[in-house]
């Protein structure tokens, strides 16, 4: 039996808001415990304690109660061992593709000769063969977050943290994203966390989908994907795929309506 990559043992948070004693629940108490080589996606309304949830195991965030665990050792603060990526194209403008990439890099004990390698590796895997010297302006939106991606595998992170990085773009774009990713997480057999409020990329991508109640964000459900890989798109319209569909848009209709009557 392995032991878990990754364990949210009890976390809450609570913020504080502007106002004189004005707190904002918005995770209520939490527990997940995440295999290694898992992907799980964590699907739920707008406002539910997503981010927050990836936030605190990505270290960028601190839980006001509860502890996280990364192979068996709790986490304080963020590290190199969870990569994050985000919705928002969070490269450097004024460097280069390959220039980005190599930039968490620096500081590992490594020749120039070998990070450049590694760097080449890593523009191949995203498919980015060729544009190695644009500016991230030069680039399309999903170009940039394949930029992004490589980038922070480039560390060879223990687990990749993905907050809804795919939310801007088309939905051509989108659809390939979701299938480059898969494809290297199929070949890297990483950790993968990500999350969305799209139900059709959630059961693309995932081996479990964790459904989030509205706010205060609770697990309402944790839904094993039983598809097998290679997982080609044409899945989308496998019955056992529509099957998963219509529950989990079940599951999420009943949230985002207590959202929006509570917002009422
Ligand atoms: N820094 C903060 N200060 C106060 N309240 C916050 C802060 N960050 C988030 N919140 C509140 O906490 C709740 C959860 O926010 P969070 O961003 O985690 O939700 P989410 O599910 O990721 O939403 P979305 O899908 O819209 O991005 C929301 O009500 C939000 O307004």
């Amino acid at each position: 039996m392995k032991n878990p990559k990754v364990q949210v043992d009890r976390v809450t948070k609570i913020y504080t808001g502007n106002k004189k004693n004005a707190q904002v629940l918005a995770l209520d108490t939490t527990n997940l415990t995440i295999m290694p080589n898992e992907f799980i996606t964590i699907l739920g309304p707008s406002g539910c304690g997503k981010s927050t949830l990836l936030r605190i195991v990505g270290g960028l965030e601190e839980q006001t109660t509860g502890h996280v665990y990364l192979d068996g050792e709790e986490t304080f603060g963020p590290s190199s061992n969870r990569g994050m990526v985000f919705q928002a194209y969070s490269l450097f403008p004024w460097l280069t593709v390959e220039e980005n990439i190599e930039f968490g890099l620096k500081t590992n004990e490594m020749t120039a000769a070998q990070r450049k390698e590694l760097v080449h590796n890593y523009i191949d895997l995203v498919q980015l063969k060729g544009f190695e010297k644009h500016y991230p302006r030069q680039l399309s939106g999903g170009m940039q977050q394949r930029v992004a991606i490589a980038r922070a595998l480039a560390n060879d992170p223990e687990i990749l943290l993905l907050d809804e990085p795919f939310g801007a773009l088309d939905n051509q774009t989108r659809t390939l994203m979701q299938e480059l990713l898969l494809e290297i997480w199929e070949k890297s057999n990483k950790t993968i966390l990500f999350i969305t409020h799209d139900v059709e990329e959630s059961i693309f991508l995932a081996n479990r989908v964790i459904v989030m109640t509205s706010r205060p964000g609770r697990i309402k459900a944790d839904i094993p994907i039983d598809l097998e890989h290679p997982r080609p798109y044409s899945i989308k319209i496998d019955p056992r795929f529509l099957a998963y569909k219509e529950q989990l848009t079940e599951l999420i209709r009943e949230e985002s309506l207590k959202a929006m009557m509570e917002v009422k």
